[in-house]
């Protein structure tokens, strides 16, 4: 809480921390074909895991654990204000975000998940 109402120049350790986190999010995004939030625990995760590796094991893909990560529920934090979505797994590919594990699944017996990971097929 500000004590007065004119506005700091300086950059608080929280505002440093945030910044921190949004850099790391974008750059998984738009760095990897395929960016992949997780838990390492999460069976939703596992299951998305097993369908990529399955059927696109060529894609390159990205996965950051959450629960292993410094910042990791700052990061899911950030994912869930950017995307409105709070859960595991949140995959992004070619930096569109997708959804979880139910709509990975579906897209894929769809036969779309394809044309998301290779535009040009
Ligand atoms: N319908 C979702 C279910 C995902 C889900 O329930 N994930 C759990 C972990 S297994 C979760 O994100 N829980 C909240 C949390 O870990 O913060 C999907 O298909 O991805």
């Amino acid at each position: 809480m500000q004590s007065s109402s004119a506005s700091s120049s300086y950059t608080t350790h929280y505002q440093l921390r945030l910044m921190a986190v949004k850099d790391l999010a974008e750059s998984t995004i738009n760095d990897n074909t395929i960016a992949f939030f997780s838990k390492s625990w999460c069976p939703y995760c596992k299951a998305a895991k097993a369908l990529f590796k399955e059927k696109y094991p060529d894609t390159q893909i990205k996965i950051v654990e959450l629960d292993e990560t410094e910042g990791g529920d700052d990061l899911q934090s950030y994912l869930a204000d950017k995307t409105g979505q709070r859960s595991v797994p949140n995959v992004f590919i070619n930096k569109k975000h997708v959804g979880g594990n139910d709509k990975i699944q579906a897209l894929q017996k769809q036969g779309e998940l394809i044309k998301l990971i290779n535009p040009k097929a």
